[in-house]
């Protein structure tokens, strides 16, 4: 039976155009969601899905390079739309029957720079957002990727005339925290290593190979100088000269090329008021890793050395890949321990990290397979998914069950002891600081106390000759600084001891509870027979007695007064069960009388292995 009024053909148009405008209507709506997420719009549901956060993923065209162009090299890539990338693939020169033919691929992501863009643009869309949650107390990533000569190094350090996402990122940090920090009182942090052949080296001071650790801030490298920086120029300086020091090799590729993982993390701290005028400490770390070029071998020379370096920048890319892809197909192990690079991105890649990956390419159909290659690989990077949460955070879940949570009352009280003795070692330094300083000059254990190099091995010359900086006010600001390490670790005592206080009182609440319960069962029960359900261990059944139908215990604790026998009848006969991967025995008890009461007391009942369902 027809239900409409209206013709086939005029229903078949109005279909049509309904089905269009849907069309539009979804394809309007999903614009708008990438430009919330690549704007970093913490209401974006692609962006933060509850605990979550994926990986932004941008690509970079660099301009086509002076050789490449001599070289008589197409252009190959072209940005649409500021977020799709169309990949060319032309036919060879040599097939001439397909010479016009033209094949190609887009490539979505959360936004692509043109050829043209600047380093500001490139920083404000990639990175301002992540600057922002590090000094919301985040921790935050970001990594360049892609094919020796694509342009990492420029995007990440840039020039003196153009600098690059690193130095823009610090400039912005150390102009936001002076304007946020309540009292003046602010911290940077820098430390600058690289991995190069499978070794980390420190670049900021430069020596022997550092060895990796793991701590409770994740993967570290033991003796790695955390340098206090005061300025962006001065931070300018820091990583020039780092960078000065960091391995580099001239390549087919690329004149300049970077032989080695550099990693800059930022460090920083410092305090604001919330509504309520309290004082709350804030603290949050960026890092900002610049990746060895992802060639192939034909691409870098085959002498030996160059090979060898090629083979391990290649192992830890693929140690790279192969976490990414564990992480992305949700594994539960994710091989992190393949590469000392992986070790240490451990946190930026599966940890509670912000995290943002810029993918360079070269415009050139010379590096068609590499830039397929880093195209495919960030195209898959944009899949992890990173957990969301405050680094300075410091929540622990209150465990169930007793065992639990006498376990973290000794954890906590282990931690606590360990921040005693570590405060009582700061305050031993500070009076010793104290003693220094009204002797001078200042013996040289007070430099050992930093972590920065030892002046001979100071990285930049200029530094060096400023007394003003490093001379003068170095043990008042060592002084500062054990202050506030000391200051931090009284906070974290205490919180300790909050924490410790809040388990015990969850812990003697939860006892009350069952003791009001066995109460109210006792008291019901004198005539009333009073269910419950026991599982008895064999370990004590070889202690007491066990006997069918009326089963006779022997308490501990009867034991050591009176002697004495409690009854219990049990209503079933006892059925062998498994609990906990141990064979246990099930009763169902019946209650009748105060003695079996007594047995249902916690504090028997522990000992005797009862556990009530
Ligand atoms: N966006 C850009 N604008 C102008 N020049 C660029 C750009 N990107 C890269 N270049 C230039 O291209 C050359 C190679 O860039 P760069 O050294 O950054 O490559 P890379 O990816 O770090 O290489 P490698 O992995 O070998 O270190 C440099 O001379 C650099 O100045």
């Amino acid at each position: 039976m027809p239900v409409s009024t209206l013709s086939q053909s005029e229903s078949n148009s109005d279909h049509g155009a309904l089905k269009a405008k849907m069309k539009a209507l979804l394809a309007l709506y999903e614009q708008h969601k990438q430009k919330r997420a690549a704007a970093g719009d913490p209401k974006s549901p692609s962006l933060k899905e509850e605990n979550e956060s994926r990986i932004l993923v941008f690509v970079r065209v660099r301009p086509l390079a002076k050789n490449e162009t001599e070289a008589g090299s197409r252009c190959c890539v072209r940005v649409v739309d500021r977020r799709d990338v169309f990949l060319t693939e032309f036919a060879s020169e040599k097939d001439y029957l397909r010479l016009k033919r033209l094949r190609g691929r887009h490539f979505a992501f959360d936004a692509s720079f043109p050829d043209s863009a600047t380093q500001q643009e490139v920083y404000s869309t990639t990175t301002s957002e992540l600057v922002e949650a590090v000094l919301q107390g985040r921790n935050g990533s970001v990594f360049c990727y892609g094919a020796t000569g694509a342009g990492k190094t420029y995007t990440m350090l840039g020039t003196v005339e153009s600098p690059g996402v690193m130095v823009l990122a610090i400039k912005d940090l150390f102009s936001k925290i002076r304007m946020r920090s309540c009292d003046g009182n602010h911290a940077v942090h820098l430390s600058y290593l690289e991995v190069y052949n499978e070794t980390v080296r420190d670049l900021l001071s430069p020596g022997r190979p550092l060895v990796l650790r793991e701590d409770k801030q994740g993967t570290v490298a033991a003796g790695l100088t955390q340098y206090r920086a005061y300025s962006t120029e001065e931070v300018m300086i820091l990583l020039q000269q780092g960078n000065h020091n960091r391995t580099t090799e001239p390549t087919r590729a690329n004149e300049t090329s970077s032989r080695s993982h550099a990693i800059l993390q930022v460090v920083v701290e410092y305090r604001v008021k919330d509504a309520g005028m309290n004082i709350i400490n804030k603290m949050g770390k960026l890092s900002l890793i610049d990746l060895a070029g992802s060639e192939r071998a034909l691409a870098t020379d085959q002498r030996t050395i160059r090979s060898l370096e090629g083979a391990n920048i290649n192992r830890s890319l693929l140690a790279l890949s192969s976490c990414i892809n564990a992480l992305v197909e949700g594994k539960k192990h994710i091989p992190y321990r393949n590469s000392k690079l992986t070790q240490l991105l451990k946190d930026s890649l599966g940890g509670t990290c912000n995290t943002v990956m810029i993918a360079n390419i070269s415009p050139s159909n010379l590096s068609f397979g590499e830039t397929q290659n880093t195209l495919h690989w960030a195209d898959r990077a944009k899949e992890i998914r990173t957990k969301v949460t405050n680094a300075n955070e410091d929540i622990l879940p209150v465990p169930e069950t007793e065992t639990d949570q006498s376990k973290l009352v000794l954890k906590l009280q282990k931690e606590n002891r360990e921040l005693r003795m570590q405060l009582a070692q700061q305050h031993q330094k500070l009076m010793t600081l104290q003693a220094q300083s009204l002797a001078p000059p200042t013996p040289p254990s007070v430099t050992s106390l930093l972590s920065t190099p030892p002046t001979s091995a100071r990285p930049n010359e200029k530094l060096r000759t400023r007394p003003s900086f490093l001379a003068e006010n170095e043990t008042k600001r060592i002084g500062d600084e054990v202050a506030v390490t000391i200051r931090k670790l009284q906070q974290r005592v205490k919180s300790l001891e909050a924490e410790q206080e809040r388990v015990k009182k969850n812990h003697s609440l939860q006892l009350k509870q069952k003791d009001d319960v066995i109460r109210e069962l006792s008291q019901k029960g004198e005539k009333k027979v009073v269910t419950a359900r026991a599982t008895i261990r064999p370990k004590e059944t070889n202690t007491g007695e066990l006997k069918s139908p009326s089963h006779r215990f022997r308490s501990p604790v009867s034991t050591a007064k009176k002697r004495s026998f409690w009854d219990i009848t049990a209503s079933n006969s006892p059925s062998v069960t498994t609990l906990n991967g141990r064979k246990t025995r099930s009763h169902v008890i019946s209650e009748p009388s105060a003695h079996s009461s007594m047995l249902l007391q916690p504090g028997f009942a522990r000992q005797k292995g009862v556990i009530y369902k």
